[in-house]
């Protein structure tokens, strides 16, 4: 690498949005890209990304911006991956290194390995953990990964030139880079990112759907608020999280609900000693994951 020169020459970035365009501006903000290239659903989207800086460009044909791209980065919902690595898969180029922001991993693999067939050690998975509930090239940030965790899940097939080329990208954006197996990796963000995200949905819907409903968000307050952040999420992206990790989900879901039926127990006996054993746990567990 000469002086002064970019480490990354093109990064193309399939959907422009919170992940991909802060993988973009926090590459950019590094000095660490010479161009950002951009393929979304719907040009307008391209258009604020470009407005915004975000990318310098948008791709219209995946044939002529694949091939000699340093990293491709797919940042759409989960459900979106199979089509778009279908589509790039004819087109990557000796040095090409497609990776992924996707929340979830076995699925992503699994298209993955369908798609670039021999070629599936150009594909190297990863999951930044860091996000909003905000969505679009709006919503970007070039410091949205600064301190955060990206887990990459590495395929035998990856070769330590490649795996280590990601896992510089997201140093440059600022993150810790973690490994995690592709099973491990699901059956973690089912309980502690599926799961939440689930139930926070189911919260707020329960209350929207009442004839009275206003009446309680007049009153919701700071604690609604912690809790039901996530909640405006983007419906789609979630949709597609919770189809694809839905096994695992649904075992959390299971453990939860028997955890609600415990106290649901304790409260119907008016067992107040349960209910400060479960609360007391939480709070001490809570407590000491947040360091305060
Ligand atoms: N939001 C989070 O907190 C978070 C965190 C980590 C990972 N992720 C994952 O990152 C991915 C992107 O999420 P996001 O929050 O950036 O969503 P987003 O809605 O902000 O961005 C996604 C973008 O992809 C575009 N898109 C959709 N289908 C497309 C297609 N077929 N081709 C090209 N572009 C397409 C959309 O128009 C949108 O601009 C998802 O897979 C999600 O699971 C999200
Ligand atoms: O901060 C948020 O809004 C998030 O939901 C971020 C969050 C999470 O912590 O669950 C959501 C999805 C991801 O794949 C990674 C991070």
């Amino acid at each position: 690498m000469d002086a002064g020169q970019p480490e990354f020459g093109k990064i193309v970035v399939f959907g422009t949005g919170l992940i991909g365009g802060s993988f973009a501006l926090g590459l950019k903000a590094a000095g660490a890209v010479e161009e950002v290239v951009g393929f979304g659903r719907t040009p307008s989207t391209l258009r604020v990304a470009q407005e915004l800086g975000v990318i310098d460009r948008a791709g219209i044909n995946p044939a002529h911006e694949i091939g000699d791209a340093d990293i491709v980065l797919v940042a759409t919902p989960v459900a979106q991956m199979p089509e778009i690595f279908a589509r790039i898969a004819p087109y990557l180029g000796p040095n090409t290194i497609v990776t992924d922001g996707g929340s979830t991993k076995g699925d992503v693999v699994a298209a993955a390995r369908a798609a670039f067939r021999g070629h599936i050690g150009k594909f190297v998975p990863a999951h930044p953990i860091a996000g909003a509930e905000n969505s679009g090239p709006s919503a970007a940030r070039h410091d949205l990964y600064q301190g955060k965790k990206v887990v990459v899940t590495p395929l035998d097939e990856n070769n330590d030139e490649r795996l280590d080329r990601v896992k510089r990208a997201w140093a440059l954006c600022g993150a810790d880079i973690y490994e995690l197996t592709p099973e491990m990796h699901d059956r973690v963000f089912a309980a502690v990112s599926h799961l939440p995200h689930l139930l926070s949905f189911a919260l707020v819907h329960d209350l929207a759907v009442r004839d009275d409903a206003e009446l309680f968000f007049t009153f919701a307050a700071s604690g609604f608020r912690d809790f039901t952040r996530i909640a405006a999420s983007h419906p789609e992206m979630w949709r597609d999280i919770c189809l694809a990790n839905r096994q695992a989900l649904l075992g959390e879901l299971d453990s939860y609900r028997a955890q609600l039926d415990d106290l649901r127990d304790a409260l119907d006996k008016a067992d107040g000693e349960r209910l400060e054993d479960v609360f007391g746990i939480a709070r001490q567990a809570r407590r000491e994951w947040a360091g305060s």
